[in-house]
């Protein structure tokens, strides 16, 4: 049976040695804890790095060592401690951390540590080669590992491979000061289907994808010599009911909690105050420092507010032998001591600091009782703990404050959304969540809870892997080549031979270059006479098929006798005839395709939906106008794809992608000419997505030609209309 193997550099279980056994703890941090449940769902495995350096496992608990992670399903990537210096604590931590979280100040281009970063994700590659089997498919995490997809593919090409940044990708300014820049770029794109939390992240991704290699980038897909790599973004979401589930019976048990104890035993009495949290490793990355000045500067700018709050604050150790972690832990140290210092009272503490990390019941502890969450990163891939938080408000009370550079703040609108930076931003923020009305409150969360739970983390990792699986047909279709002369010769010799014959020739973008008016793009004489000409051979039969109205199409071919197919096929007018109506339209679909495009609604803010009697029209004229166009190819996609088994048909208009009955689409059309007459040759040339549609419908022995090299399913290519031309001149001297 097939497997998903998921690789990380941190296993969801990190291992100890406690009194000479091997004790395993869960890992911390928002890969570990978000994707844990999808592992536990599957029937795979994970590899990664144990927490142990070789060094540290005595030769007696190696077996220990395998048997404790092979107990969770895990596989381990035995690293030494040189490995984690140069490769966790060097390249990863000191070089691609500070740079794709714009700290560039405190990024160190070292080429030992690089080399060691490469050896590193040599040593994954062994193990997982050594454990995929076929049929398997592959997911690898984060930046640690960004060599590892080329790795694989290198050896197992016929393996689809999904690549996820947990972390945030930076703008080409900031990336292009990597000197490795190209090998980690080419790394990546031995991944089928690349993914990010963000669109920002996705499309700074995709910019040094163009700019760096100078690949061909169209939408979200980069087309390579022999395949296509597929990008996206799927913001991560929790396992929701984890959270909430845990919260309900917390509050149900309220003197569980360790926050309630310390009050109720009078180390601090002042029970009333209000409890604003922040949780986080103790990072750089997560404004940790910035975030206590802003609350020292909430309590100079609004003094009422003492002995009325109260900052609980927890830093989980992280990465300590980086230095710049070390001085970090100095400097909140210090800055807690300061406040402290400078604003307690015998009755009040202003911080209350935990540097360490809890067990899950104390976090939902602090969720829980904490009515404000106040996360403040500088930087952030997502950030998890914000969506926690909200998720563990089972009564829907609680205000969260979210800095703008979380990835997480991009679904999170109805948080209070501020600038790090910003001190009086954030003090104003903080005096807006503390006085926040109930029914304020609760109608944020209301939506915000309601989001998160529809997309939690099963939905983001089926989403992925969804799009992973859809990847594996995409390749196949780049394989038309430019017609070289011997074929051009070939394919006239079977016209001349053939004794019934028929071309579909596509109109705008094939007969005519596309112009500024679409109006002025009228059939200039030659082109009338060419046509008319191919049309008067004996045995001849020439088809424009074309998405344009009828009224138009009719006008300008109104002295050529051909057969004319306008609006993808719902009108036909045949030789000496008049326009008719092709179908009847059918709308039994709709309740397949609705749930479809309501998910990306859900995923495109400022999209709608319109509901008409044959169609359904996803509008995205107010979205982030890259996001729509790129959500929209996406779309259409998946339509394409649904189209083909369900009869239905995707319109790309101006904002609009509009689904119809698939009697509208040009390769229904075609079949349906051809159906029942015996073409011995069979023509077909168009330039865009909606001629793809004839190509992949017309028999195998037809000439399917392409105007411009991209992705199709045409057997050939020729450069641009003028090359069209040539062919309609060699047609009508045959
Ligand atoms: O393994 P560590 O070095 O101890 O660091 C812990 C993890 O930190 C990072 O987490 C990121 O992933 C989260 C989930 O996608 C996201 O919410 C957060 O913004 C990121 O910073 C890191 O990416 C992981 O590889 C680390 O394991
Ligand atoms: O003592 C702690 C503190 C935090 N967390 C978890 O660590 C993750 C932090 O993820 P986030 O995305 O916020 O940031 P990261 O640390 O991954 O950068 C969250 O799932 C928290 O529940 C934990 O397991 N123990």
């Amino acid at each position: 049976m097939s497997k998903t193997i998921i690789i990380s550099n941190r296993l969801p279980l990190q291992l100890q040695i406690d009194n000479k056994k091997i004790k395993a703890t869960p890992s911390v941090g928002g890969l570990a804890t978000g994707m844990k449940s999808v592992h536990r769902d599957s029937n795979g495995i994970w590899i990664g790095w144990t927490g142990l350096t070789e060094e540290e496992i005595p030769a007696d608990l190696r077996d220990e060592v395998v048997d404790a992670t092979i107990k969770e399903q895990c596989v381990p990537v035995s690293l030494s401690e040189e490995d984690i210096d140069g490769f966790y604590y060097g390249f990863s931590n000191r070089t691609i951390w500070p740079l794709f979280h714009y700290f560039m100040e405190y990024t160190e281009f070292e080429k030992e540590s690089w080399q060691s970063y490469v050896e590193v994700n040599e040593k994954y590659a062994e193990v997982v080669l050594d454990n995929i089997e076929e049929g398997d498919t592959v997911w690898v995490h984060d930046y640690q590992l960004m060599l590892l997809p080329a790795l694989i593919k290198k050896e197992r090409p016929d393996v689809q491979i999904g690549f996820f940044l947990h972390i945030p990708f930076p703008s080409y300014e900031v990336f292009r000061t990597l000197p490795w820049r190209e090998e980690i770029l080419k790394g990546l794109l031995g991944s089928d289907l690349i993914g990010f939390h963000t669109y920002d992240y996705q499309r700074h991704f995709l910019s040094s994808v163009s700019r760096i290699l100078r690949h061909e980038v169209s939408f979200n897909e980069i087309t390579l010599k022999d395949r296509i790599v597929t990008v996206n973004s799927y913001p991560m979401g929790i396992d929701y009911d984890k959270f909430s589930e845990a919260a309900a019976k917390h509050d149900a048990a309220k003197n569980q909690s360790e926050l309630q104890r310390r009050l109720d035993l009078h180390i601090d009495s002042t029970p009333d105050a209000k409890m604003i949290l922040s949780i986080d490793r103790l990072d750089y990355s997560k404004g940790i420092a910035n975030r206590i000045r802003a609350y020292e500067y909430f309590l100079e700018k609004y003094p009422e507010f003492k002995e009325k709050v109260r900052l609980v604050m927890l830093a989980v150790p992280s990465r300590s032998n980086v230095p710049q972690y070390q001085l970090l832990k100095k400097e909140v140290d210090e800055l807690v001591g300061r406040i402290n210092g400078k604003f307690a009272s015998v009755s009040w503490t202003p911080i209350w600091y935990f540097y360490r990390s809890m067990p899950f019941e104390n976090l939902i502890d602090l969720y829980t009782t904490c009515e404000v969450a106040l996360l403040t990163p500088i930087r952030d891939g997502m950030n998890l703990v914000a969506k926690e938080y909200v998720a563990t408000r089972t009564d829907k009370k609680g205000v969260l404050i979210l800095s703008e550079m979380a990835g997480a703040a991009q679904e999170m609108s109805e948080a209070l959304i501020i600038n790090p930076n910003n001190f009086e931003e954030i003090a104003d923020a903080l005096k807006q969540a503390i006085e926040m009305p109930e029914a304020e409150q609760i109608k944020r969360n209301k939506f915000l809870q309601k989001r998160l739970k529809r997309y939690n983390v099963e939905k983001w990792a089926n989403d992925f892997m969804t799009s992973l699986k859809d990847t594996a047909h995409k390749s196949d279709i780049v394989k038309a080549i430019r017609m070289r002369a011997d074929q051009e010769d070939e394919m006239f010799d079977a016209y001349k031979k053939a004794d019934k014959r028929i071309l579909f020739l596509d109109y705008d973008g094939t007969l005519r270059a596309f112009v500024n008016n679409p109006e002025d793009a009228s059939p200039d004489d030659d082109l009338l006479e060419l046509v008319r000409t191919i049309h008067n051979q004996e045995n001849t039969e020439v088809v424009i098929i074309s998405g344009r109205d009828r009224h138009t199409l009719g006008t300008w071919w109104q002295d050529v006798p051909i057969t004319l197919i306008a609006e993808h096929g719902v009108w036909k007018r045949p030789v000496g005839g008049e326009w008719a109506v092709t179908e009847n339209l059918k709308n039994d679909w709709m309740d397949t395709v609705r749930p479809i495009l309501e998910k990306f609604v859900d995923r495109t803010a400022g999209t709608f939906i319109e509901e008409k009697n044959y169609s359904l029209a996803w509008h995205y004229r107010n979205a982030d106008p890259d996001l729509g166009e790129k959500r929209a190819s996406e779309l259409s996609n998946v339509l394409k794809e649904l189209s083909a088994n369900n009869e239905l048909g995707v319109l790309d208009g101006n904002k609009v992608l509009e689904i119809k009955d698939s009697t509208i689409h040009k390769g229904k059309a075609v079949t349906k000419h051809i159906f029942g007459k015996d073409y011995s040759f069979k023509f077909a040339i168009g330039d865009d997505w909606t001629d793809e549609f004839m190509f992949q419908d017309l028999p195998d022995d037809a000439f399917t030609i392409k105007v411009g090299l991209q992705k199709t399913a045409a057997k050939y290519y020729v450069d641009d209309t003028e090359r069209v031309r040539d062919l309609l001149k060699k047609f009508a001297a045959s």
